[in-house]
């Protein structure tokens, strides 16, 4: 499965129940739900098992720990895991991202107050301003960097000694940084998508921790509409402790579970309405495709970004429709998802009318 092609877009992500990217609420119950060292994360079994090493190799040495790139959609665990590795290392942590820091002078603020072995987390590193970027190189690589003072043929370069600190640069998409970057990180790891296995024994952690009582039936019904997502498995599994709470006697069943959700339209596949509208459109009225993506955007009413950035990621990745050169096709699952019927070699079925896009997409 190739996720950069599959990751959720930040702004579209943000006001979805099923949206990966942290929303308000997300934010101020997320700090509770963390794992605090790696014995506690769940899944990513090979990142752990890596990590461990290079983690342990170091405290061993009495060493700063090497760089570490993390790489993978929102919502898997990156911020946490680099949390993770502060604690492991009993260092420090400083928190900021890549948009945060527009100028170099913004990161030599950062850099330079850095104290020994300190960890520091740069969140969407892929954003930095490129004078940043080439200032990193050089922090990264020698623990230095050159402060420009002045401007013009006047400018001089002051060279400022770093202490040894542990840069761990987290990215959706690790194809966007360029290659001089990513090498100057001695671990890269990537994270995948959860298996619902995972996800259930995140759904009874966080509910433990929450002091929500949960079936093993129930949990196994939150994780399958999760998305592969811990994040989206904790945002739906509050929505559920609600629905519980209010209806039932607060214990969450796999009924509840299933009634809650219906309710916020998140269905057993973690489809929500607007993945449903797409597809729908696409198999009713256009016979399962070839479609173009601007006549599918038109038929929803949605905008064009939004069809193509907010629902078909996950619809691509959960093999029910395909983007091919002459349009967005439906597959087999689809239909079956839907409960309809495709079409026959000479076109009977549903119907569709088998054109490419009307509006030149
Ligand atoms: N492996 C895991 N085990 C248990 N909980 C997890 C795990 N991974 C993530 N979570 C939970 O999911 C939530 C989101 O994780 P986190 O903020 O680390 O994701 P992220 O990848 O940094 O997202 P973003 O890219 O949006 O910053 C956290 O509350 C955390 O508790």
């Amino acid at each position: 499965m190739n996720w950069d092609e599959t990751t959720d877009s930040p702004a579209a992500g943000a006001e979805r129940l099923v949206g990966s990217v942290a929303d308000r609420e997300d934010q101020a119950v997320e700090a509770a739900l963390r794992p605090k060292d790696l014995g506690e994360f769940i899944g990513q079994e090979k990142v752990r098992e890596q990590l461990d090493l290079v983690l342990r190799a170091a405290r061993a040495r009495g060493a700063t720990a090497d760089h570490v790139l993390l790489s993978g959609a929102p919502g898997l665990g990156k911020t946490t895991l680099s949390m993770i590795i502060a604690a492991e290392m009993g260092a420090p942590i400083r928190i900021t991202s890549g948009p945060a820091i527009q100028h170099a002078g913004d990161l030599a603020a950062i850099l330079s107050s850095l104290q020994e072995g300190e960890v520091l987390f740069l969140d969407e590193i892929h954003r930095m301003s490129r004078p940043a970027e080439e200032m990193l190189y050089m922090a990264m690589e020698d623990f230095r960097v050159d402060v420009i003072v002045g401007k013009g043929p006047g400018a001089t370069a002051i060279p400022l000694e770093l202490p040894p600190f542990t840069l761990v640069g987290a990215t959706t998409r690790a194809g966007l940084l360029p290659p001089p970057l990513r090498d100057r990180f001695g671990f890269t790891a990537h994270m995948e998508f959860y298996e619902p296995a995972e996800l259930e024994r995140v759904v009874h952690r966080s509910a433990q921790l929450l002091d929500v009582e949960i079936e093993a039936d129930g949990a196994a019904e939150i994780a399958g509409r999760s998305r592969g997502t811990p994040r989206i498995a904790n945002r739906l599994l509050r929505r559920v402790r609600d629905y519980a709470q209010v209806k039932a006697d607060g214990l969450i069943t796999r009924d509840i579970a299933g009634a809650a959700l219906a309710v916020y339209e998140v269905d057993p596949r973690g489809l929500d309405r607007l993945d449903r509208a797409v597809l729908t459109a696409l198999l009713k009225l256009f016979g399962g495709g070839p479609v173009g993506l601007s006549t599918l955007a038109v038929a929803v009413g949605e905008e064009r970004e939004t069809v193509e950035e907010v629902a078909e990621p996950f619809l691509v990745r959960e093999g029910l429709l395909a983007r091919t050169p002459r349009g967005r096709v439906a597959t087999p699952a689809a239909w079956a998802h839907l409960g309809l019927t495709p079409p026959g070699p000479r076109g009977g079925g549903t119907g569709g009318n088998g054109q490419g896009d009307l509006f030149g997409a």
